[in-house]
């Protein structure tokens, strides 16, 4: 059995996570973590997420370290904000407790803190801004695009519902970091996020990024490559957040095979080259 901690337990990911997980035979839930001072603490996470009493109940980030010694997880599971998921991955690590991480919206200070806390701690993990598989084929198709149109226009745009807080999405800025890395750009040089006045013609370089929030749009992708007379253009939509629920599956299956002290992808898991 694999024993799994979830942070971020009663959120839109989190507690989708949770239910599936107490459908499947090789996986259990131990540990349940949502923000601090929570008004779902000491509660069964099962009746807070409406499926019915699983034993497990929620507690507090402000004791997150004792929840995990007392649980004893193979993995912690992150989906909150990234301030949250940084104190996880600091945590988690120091008790040599692998780790799924799905959150988004780090800077580059806490992507390094990360690192530095993985490799130390010699654990495992896996960090993805989006688990879905059809997105990873994407990234995928999204570099052999850019080698063979290397001087057409690229244009990346993201919608998600309104109540995301972070932006661009995570898979947007990966996008723009693989379109960039394989044709041998700069992606903080030459990502413009948004455009508004007399901003003059665009340049050939330049890799636009723009965000939509509306509704409850679950995650849209789209990256056109323009040249002359014609586009083309390549769409992940996401229609349910089931897609997003598999990949951490199978994440949650893979991690005993990555390597320690090291942040593997979902490239890894689903052995993507
Ligand atoms: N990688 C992917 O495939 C993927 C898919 C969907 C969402 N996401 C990312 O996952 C994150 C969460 O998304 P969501 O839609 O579930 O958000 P959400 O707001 O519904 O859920 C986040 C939960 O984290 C809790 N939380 C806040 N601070 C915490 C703390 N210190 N400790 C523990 N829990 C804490 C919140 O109370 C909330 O319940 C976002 O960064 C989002 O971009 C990634
Ligand atoms: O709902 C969200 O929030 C999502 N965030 C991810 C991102 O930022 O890329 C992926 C899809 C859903």
């Amino acid at each position: 059995m694999i024993r799994v901690a979830v942070s971020g337990a009663c959120g839109r990911m989190g507690s989708k996570i949770i239910k599936r997980i107490t459908r499947e035979d090789d996986m259990e839930v131990v540990a349940a973590i949502e923000a601090p001072n929570t008004p779902f603490k000491g509660k069964d996470v099962g009746e807070v997420i409406g499926i019915g009493t699983i034993g497990v109940k929620v507690t507090g980030a402000e004791e997150l370290e004792e929840a995990l010694r007392d649980s004893k997880p193979d993995v912690v599971v992150d989906f909150t904000i990234a301030d949250a998921a940084v104190n996880t991955v600091e945590k988690a690590s120091k008790l040599g407790i692998n780790l799924v991480v799905g959150t988004t919206g780090f800077s580059i200070e806490q992507l390094e803190k990360i690192e530095k806390d993985i490799k130390e701690g010699d654990v495992k993990a896996i960090i993805a801004p989006n688990m879905a598989v059809g997105v990873n084929v994407f990234f995928k198709v999204l570099e052999e695009l850019a080698k063979l149109l290397p001087d057409y226009n690229v244009e990346i745009m993201e919608a998600h519902h309104k109540h995301k807080k972070d932006a661009p999405s995570g898979t947007a800025l990966r996008a723009l970091e693989i379109i960039a890395v394989a044709t041998g750009r700069d992606p903080d040089k030459v990502s413009v996020y948004g455009r508004r006045g007399l901003i003059g013609e665009r340049s050939d370089d330049e890799i636009g990024v723009h965000a939509i929030r509306a509704g409850d749009i679950v995650g849209d992708h789209i990256v056109l490559f323009a040249g002359e007379g014609e586009r083309l253009e390549v769409i992940h939509r996401a229609h349910s957040r089931e897609a997003f629920v598999s990949g951490v599956i199978r994440a949650l299956r893979f991690i005993e095979k990555a390597e320690p002290g090291k942040i593997s992808n979902m490239n890894d898991v689903l052995g993507i080259r």
